[in-house]
């Protein structure tokens, strides 16, 4: 099967025709014929290369209740993605062949987009020696993205190992960055005004802070490439914008959530709001927007971070933390970055593909809209805006800090290499069993 975009506007530039053809971007330019292949009128529609999340909880195997492989890959394609990092907290934990080649064949099974598996960096996730990572980089999954997430490497020493362990294989530690000694097992929330008033216990941002230091030293040292997790602060902002000029090979991530949202909405209790790291309060948004438009930030991923009801809706203390993502990122960045003019599609792009495809590796992903590229992409209305409803998700768990509000723009089209995942806004195959 074959596409004609009509009057598309490449990263939201001057309309031309697109022809998708044999998996490949076959021709760009005016007044293409159309040959066999089948016209979709894109008056008015911006074509990105399909989104990359370096930042996904697919929860399988362990918790098929909050999500599968299959569920999760359906929301990230209507979301605008072709690829996603499929996060190591599984259970069992992601943390040698078996389990990572297992997750990218049911990934290639469900067929929607590219999941690539991340490997733990420790075994368990336990914080003390090193999971299988070089059989993991070897393995038939070929993990370049090594994570604990979930979980800090607070060890000095083991994250020194990890980072050299990884740099023969070109892979790169990514690190949720939270010393546990700071910011204990019952924090929850931001340690500020807000933590007082709430009297919730508190999250300092110097548990944030201080191991990103540390951490962008030790990648220093062992001139291996760190990628920091969920940037929460503005002094995080800091710290990477000063490791950088340095020249140490250090990117970063920031959620689309903390991009957004602020602590402020803690105020009615709502576990919705419940999220590692915490919101944080309105200077440190204004900040991780300013770091990421000036490329401080490389990327937005989304720590879609599904939960079941019966994890979810306790009291704030007792709740699981996480939010869902993949289907409102595209949206929620609109809403941040781009009516705000920050960025424009372009930089969307670079923030939401290319670069995250660079960061992990992700061959035939994020590249340039050019003849001859795999036609991984997605087509964007800008001018449509959507009401998120959580029951109109098609993630297995509810749970969005979204909900009720309308976002602007909306994904009218997915295709992955060639073969659309998404038309009319709506997956072509319907919702995975
Ligand atoms: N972000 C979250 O609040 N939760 C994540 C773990 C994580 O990203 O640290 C999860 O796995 O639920
Ligand atoms: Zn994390
Ligand atoms: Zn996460």
């Amino acid at each position: 099967m074959s596409y004609l975009l009509k009057n598309v506007a490449p990263l939201g530039g001057a309309p031309t025709d697109v022809l998708i053809d044999n998996g490949v971007l076959a021709e760009l330019g005016t007044d293409l014929a159309r040959g066999a292949a089948e016209v979709l009128d894109a008056d008015g529609l911006v074509l990105l290369p399909g989104l990359v999340d370096l930042h996904t909880h697919l929860r399988e195997p362990g918790r098929e209740d909050a999500e599968t492989i299959a569920s999760g890959s359906a929301a990230a394609a209507l979301g605008g993605f072709t690829a996603v990092h499929a996060m190591a907290n599984t259970n069992p934990v992601a943390d040698r062949a078996e389990i990572v080649e297992q997750v990218a064949r049911l990934g290639e099974y469900a067929g929607l987009v590219e999941v690539r598996p991340v490997g733990a960096v420790s075994a368990g996730l336990r914080g003390e020696t090193l999971a299988e990572i070089a059989t993991m980089a070897r393995s038939a999954a070929a993990v370049r993205v090594f994570s604990d997430d979930g979980a800090c490497v607070h060890d000095a020493r083991l994250m020194r190992r990890a980072l050299e362990y990884v740099k023969p294989f070109d892979a790169v530690i990514a690190q949720h960055a939270q010393d546990p000694r700071l910011a204990d097992a019952a924090a929850c929330c931001h340690e500020g005004e807000v933590s007082g008033r709430l009297g919730l216990p508190g999250w300092p941002a110097v548990a944030e802070e201080s191991i990103v230091a540390r951490d962008v030293m030790l990648a220093e040292h062992t001139g291996s490439r760190l990628h920091v997790c969920h940037v929460s602060t503005a002094g995080t902002v800091e710290v990477i914008r000063w490791a950088k000029a340095r020249g140490i090979e250090v990117t970063a991530e920031v959620t689309p959530h903390h991009l957004l949202l602020t602590c402020d909405l803690l105020a009615g209790y709502d576990p919705l709001y419940k999220v590692n790291p915490p919101l944080r309060p309105a200077d440190d948004v204004a900040a991780l927007r300013a770091g990421l438009a000036d490329g401080t930030i490389d990327a937005v991923a989304t720590d879609h971070a599904p939960h079941a009801a019966h994890d979810k809706d306790h009291a704030f203390a007792d709740a699981a933390f996480g939010m869902l993502g993949l289907q409102t990122a595209l949206g929620v960045v609109a809403e941040t970055m781009v009516a705000t003019g920050l960025l424009d599609w372009a930089g969307v792009a670079d923030r939401m593909s290319l670069r995250p495809a660079r960061i992990g590796r992700v061959a035939g992903h994020g590249r340039p809209l050019q003849r001859g590229e795999p036609a991984n992409v997605t087509l964007v209305d800008p001018a449509a805006s959507q009401l998120v409803d959580p029951d109109a998700l098609v993630s297995r768990s509810r749970n969005t800090p979204f909900a009720g509000r309308t976002l602007p723009a909306a994904v009218r089209a997915t295709f992955l290499r060639g073969r659309p995942t998404v038309l009319d806004g709506k997956l072509v195959n319907g919702i995975p069993a």
